[in-house]
């Protein structure tokens, strides 16, 4: 996928462009996201030196999914219902230079990207849907029939940011636009719906699907949020390691099997999947079902402190090579249980070489913190300190995605190996 940069500070934007122009990797149009600045390029590789300079941020772009190859079209639609419903130049002018032009197409769902300078919620937006009574079915339904006809869509919604102190990450702000995300028979307020949903909430609610490296996926967009941009990291656990298949897997925050589903494609024996949210838990659990999984995978719809006593449980002896922490903006909480497992009676005990265990951290983190490597040294720090009985070392930090200006969402992977070893050798 190629990458586009993002930046807060509008005088990189000429140099930027001007660079690439010469490169010929320019990508129209730039757009606006809040306060940034997106400027798209056909560059696909991410060690290129233009995305080394550390005043700005790369990340990767979907450029079929997104709104860039397709957005030409949207806006001529748009402008074109416009001017059919009678509204005057001045005020479509308005209507254009605010509509949102990026967005994700999840079937069977159309999610715009939310911003304060472009969206549907825009108070241009607002009055005119408010002037012109049922425009905004007509609107939607229009631009689904004619812009996004080869995509069995039936739904639109604006994705709002998350809020950061829901351990969850649930969606509490996703705003429909045109279908309903859930029956309107459905108390959104009570909390069992949230908590213990039962089958015929499944079925009163709406369930995204997509294909991603061969495997399908399953969500509910108005209780569990879904992010395309791990694509990459999915893809690594698909063909990097060697020592997954036929070895067993613990995912400490499983979700809807954003990796997970990856460990059990690559033929893992067992995976032990730990998820708080039923509702993230039922997508995993279809996802499992559709790609026929389900005699490897154990799935608890509870803590993940609970893994000690479930990993005791199961009896048999694992071999547990790979421990997932996908949990931003840190995955912290879960350090101390994840080497807690690897020193249970019956995990490892039958593995010989050096190399136990992989953790694959991940966490939000500045990128001065990567630069000058200064996270990596103060994890391994507490790692030593939390479990002195295993060596450690950091293999290789991915990076993920560009979480905010200068914030890395990245995953470290951590291995960890025998003490033993080190003694004896030495
Ligand atoms: C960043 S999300 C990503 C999860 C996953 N990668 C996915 O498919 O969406 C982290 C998940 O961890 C879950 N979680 C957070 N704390 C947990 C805990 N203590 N035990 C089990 N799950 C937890 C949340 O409910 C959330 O779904």
């Amino acid at each position: 996928m190629p990458f586009e940069i993002v930046t807060s500070n509008p005088q990189h934007i000429k140099s930027i462009k001007i660079e690439l122009e010469g490169r010929s990797s320019f990508v129209k149009p730039i757009t606006k996201e809040g306060d940034l600045t997106i400027i798209k390029t056909t560059i696909n590789d991410p060690n290129d030196p233009l995305f080394v300079d550390s005043r700005y941020t790369a990340r990767e772009y979907n450029a079929s999914q997104s709104a860039n190859l397709n957005s030409t079209g949207l806006v001529e639609y748009v402008h074109g219902f416009l001017k059919e419903q009678g509204v005057d130049e001045v005020k479509v002018k308005e209507l254009l230079n605010t509509m949102p032009l990026r967005y994700t197409i999840y079937p069977p769902l159309l999610l715009f990207n939310y911003s304060v300078q472009r969206s549907f919620k825009h108070a241009t937006w607002t009055a005119f849907f408010g002037a012109y009574r049922e425009s905004s079915d007509k609107l939607f339904n229009g631009m689904l029939e004619t812009v996004f006809s080869s995509n069995k869509l039936t739904n639109v919604a604006i994705n709002m940011p998350i809020i950061e102190t829901d351990i969850q990450r649930r969606p509490f702000n996703i705003l429909p636009l045109f279908g309903d995300l859930i029956d309107k028979s459905v108390d959104l307020n009570n909390d069992k719906l949230w908590e213990s949903p039962s089958s015929e909430d499944f079925s009163k609610t709406l369930w995204c699907h997509v294909v991603q490296n061969g495997i399908d996926q399953y969500w509910a967009p108005a209780f569990t949020m879904f992010s395309r941009g791990n694509v990459k990291e999915k893809k690594r656990i698909l063909s990097e390691y060697v020592d997954i298949e036929g070895n067993d897997v613990v995912d400490l925050y499983a979700g809807i099997g954003y990796f997970t589903l990856s460990y059990l494609k690559r033929k893992a024996r067992n995976v032990f999947c730990f998820e708080l949210n039923p509702w993230s838990v039922e997508g995993l659990r279809r996802g499992i079902a559709k790609n026929k999984f389900a005699d490897r995978a154990h799935v608890y719809c509870e803590n993940n402190e609970n893994s000690i006593t479930r990993i005791l449980e199961y009896r048999e002896d694992l071999t547990i090579r790979h421990i997932n922490l996908g949990l931003l903006p840190s995955s912290r909480p879960g350090w101390k249980l994840a080497l807690d497992i690897l020193s249970l009676p019956n995990v490892n005990a039958s593995v010989e070489s050096p190399l136990l265990c992989t953790l694959h951290v991940h966490e939000n983190i500045h990128i001065e913190e990567l630069n000058n490597s200064s996270f990596v040294e103060r994890m391994l720090t507490e790692l030593t300190a939390t479990q002195p009985t295993f060596r450690y070392t950091a293999a290789h930090v991915e990076k993920i995605k560009t979480f905010a200006p200068d914030v890395w969402h990245v995953c470290i992977d951590v291995e960890v190996l025998s003490l033993d070893t080190q003694l004896s050798c030495s």
